[in-house]
């Protein structure tokens, strides 16, 4: 069952610069799909158009409709911010690449984890207690207590990011967009907020569109890969055709680079690439 159809996807800065041209791509439920490209390739920008949250003044054009069971249908390119408001927590949702950005600086961090739960699911006292409980133990954050009750600047950046995708599940997305989330880490927490991510992603059965420079990464976590250049797909595919036998100079380079990466990454992540490779990732 699909669940995103993207259909001709383009956005226009203000300055009338094409960001992303003409991005087609489907995501079924429960399906893992990476988007890869270098810095400013429109990878954060196609994740935003998708969420309706492109900044003002730029132009977005083509399709973008969600159909989540239970959830009406959704077209969100022209769509009114209500309507989109409805779409987001509960059809889609986000982990950025700076927790920081996510979690407000001020706050408990069990007041921020409550918020959606409160919100979207209605839930209050010690119904709500236990499922900010609940939602911290679920990210693996031993001690789920003491971070409840930490400012976001007490915990570590893994510890945070962990609080972020917490947030981010809290209200049961069928797809969860994954922007960058580990790219902030350093090596030996990149590989445990991935095995995380890819397990919840599993149990829940949720779609994940997983973005990254990274290719070594990707191929650890998604099934299929598109790979934007200057705003366009120039390939997509499954990681291990990708990986394989890349068709573009571009997708190429970016197999070459991880290749060389690869030996530098930490050893929990070191056979991403091979698997891909040996086709073992599916
Ligand atoms: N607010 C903005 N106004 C105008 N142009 C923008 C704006 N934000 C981003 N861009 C441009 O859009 C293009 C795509 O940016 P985008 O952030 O999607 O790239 P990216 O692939 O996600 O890169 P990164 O990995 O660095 O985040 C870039 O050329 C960037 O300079």
């Amino acid at each position: 069952m699909t669940l995103l159809t993207v259909e001709g996807l383009h956005v226009r800065s203000a300055e009338g610069r094409d960001l992303v041209s003409d991005v087609s791509f489907t995501l079924g439920a429960g399906e893992r799909l990476g988007l890869i490209g270098e810095s400013g390739s429109g990878k954060s920008m196609t994740a935003l158009a998708i969420m309706g949250l492109t900044p003002p003044g730029m132009t977005v054009s083509g399709s973008v409709v969600f159909d989540v069971p239970g959830l009406d249908r959704i077209e969100v390119v022209g769509a009114g911010e209500r309507r989109l408001t409805s779409l987001r927590g509960r059809a889609t949702s986000t982990v950025f690449q700076e927790p920081l950005t996510a979690l407000d600086p001020l706050m408990r961090v069990g007041r921020q984890v409550a918020e959606p739960l409160r919100r979207r699911r209605g839930l209050r006292g010690r119904a709500l207690h236990a499922a900010v409980r609940a939602a911290l133990e679920e990210v693996r954050l031993a001690d789920p207590d003491r971070i409840a009750r930490a400012y976001p600047h007490e915990i570590s950046g893994g510890q945070r990011q962990r609080v972020a995708i917490a947030m981010a599940l809290a209200c049961d997305p069928a797809l969860l967009i994954a922007d960058e989330p580990t790219t902030a880490l350093d090596v030996t927490v990149q590989a445990d907020v991935l095995t995380l991510l890819d397990g919840l992603v599993r149990e829940r059965g949720m779609a994940l569109l997983f973005i990254s420079h990274d290719l070594a990464v990707v191929s650890r976590i998604a099934e299929r890969v598109i790979v934007l250049k200057n705003g366009v797909a120039v390939e997509s595919g499954s990681v291990g055709e990708v990986v394989n036998a890349p068709s573009h100079p571009y997708t190429r380079e970016l197999v070459g680079s991880a290749r060389r990466l690869d030996g530098a990454l930490d050893s929990a992540l070191d056979g991403a690439l091979d698997d891909a490779i040996d086709g073992r990732t599916s």
